[in-house]
């Protein structure tokens, strides 16, 4: 029921896991499930803010108002680091650091900033276009220069593999670097040798985007380890699952007037309780207000 007066920062995390799985939740109620399950850090997918919140496709679609409202929501109920998807930013230099400076006071522990144009796209979508290398490490500088708390780190993301090539996209993240990015994204990684070459290119702890059904292969995590790669991202997993299976019964409940052919797909009641603390609370309340029994 409470929460600890302290978050761990996401440097904490990194030093008691590597690499470090990091789970894309997609509210409140699946971050307690992702914590319950034992992972170390948190993730809000701005895919996600999309898809599930807004019912929208990952197009450059949201607002920062629409993420921040989802990452406080995450970041009262759970007790762990959480890793923010922030897309472009939002717009130029004082719009960047005013999305910083809102993502710093709603508990986030570290924001990805990506170099694609404001129109973007999901990053394993074809007809991606970037902004300049300048105009994104102005828009790193910008985040950097922002932030109050040093513990609070900005990772840039490049989407330059798919349109570039790898070779600019080693260039980009190392002038990214020199712009003061904590850590580098390489999104749409095809092989895993190429994880090595952005850590060693940078010399930053790398993050590995293990998104289903894209570009990038399911690595394993020991895959993973073996490549040098610091953080494993499971932006939609846990998302994907839920979609199938709510699917599954709805269909199930119009097509056969019931649902007991899908109980076995449903979490409990018990099981539903256990996640919340919800007997907890119950006894917070009778012990608060003991209520006497009229005889
Ligand atoms: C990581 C990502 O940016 C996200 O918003 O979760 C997406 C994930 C996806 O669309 O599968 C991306 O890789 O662009
Ligand atoms: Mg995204």
């Amino acid at each position: 029921m409470t929460a600890p007066a302290t978050r761990p920062t996401l440097r904490a995390a990194l030093s008691q896991e590597q690499p470090l799985q990091v789970a894309g939740t997609i509210n409140a109620y699946a971050a307690l499930l992702a914590q319950k399950a034992g992972f170390r850090a948190l993730y809000l997918s701005g895919a996600g803010v999309a898809n599930a919140s807004l019912g929208l496709p990952d197009l450059g679609l949201t607002t920062l108002n629409d993420v921040l409202e989802d990452l406080r929501r995450i970041v009262s109920a759970s007790e762990l680091p959480v890793l923010v998807d922030i897309d472009t930013g939002w717009g130029h230099a004082f719009t960047i650091a005013r999305t910083i400076r809102e993502m710093e006071r709603a508990g986030a522990a570290c924001v990805h900033l990506e170099d694609q144009v404001a129109a973007k796209r999901c990053g394993h979508r074809p007809g991606k276009a970037l902004v300049s290398p300048e105009e994104m490490v102005d828009r790193i500088k910008a985040a950097v220069d922002a932030r109050r708390d040093p513990e609070f780190l900005v990772m840039a993301r490049t989407d330059a593999i798919a349109v570039e090539g790898v070779e600019p996209a080693l260039e980009r993240a190392c002038r990214y670097r020199e712009a003061g990015a904590d850590l580098i994204f390489p999104e749409a990684v095809g092989a895993l040798e190429e994880y090595r070459r952005f850590k060693e290119a940078t010399g930053l702890p790398v993050l590995a985007n293990l998104t289903e059904f894209g570009r990038t292969p399911c690595f394993t995590l020991d895959q993973l380890r073996e490549a040098g790669v610091s953080l494993a991202l499971y932006p939609l997993s846990a998302f994907r699952a839920m979609s199938q299976a709510a699917l599954t019964v709805y269909r199930a409940i119009r097509e056969e007037g019931t649902q007991k052919g899908v109980i076995g797909l449903m979490q409990s009641r018990a099981e539903l309780y256990e996640i919340l603390g919800y007997h907890e609370y119950e006894r917070k309340l009778d012990e608060l207000f003991q209520k006497k029994e009229t005889p």
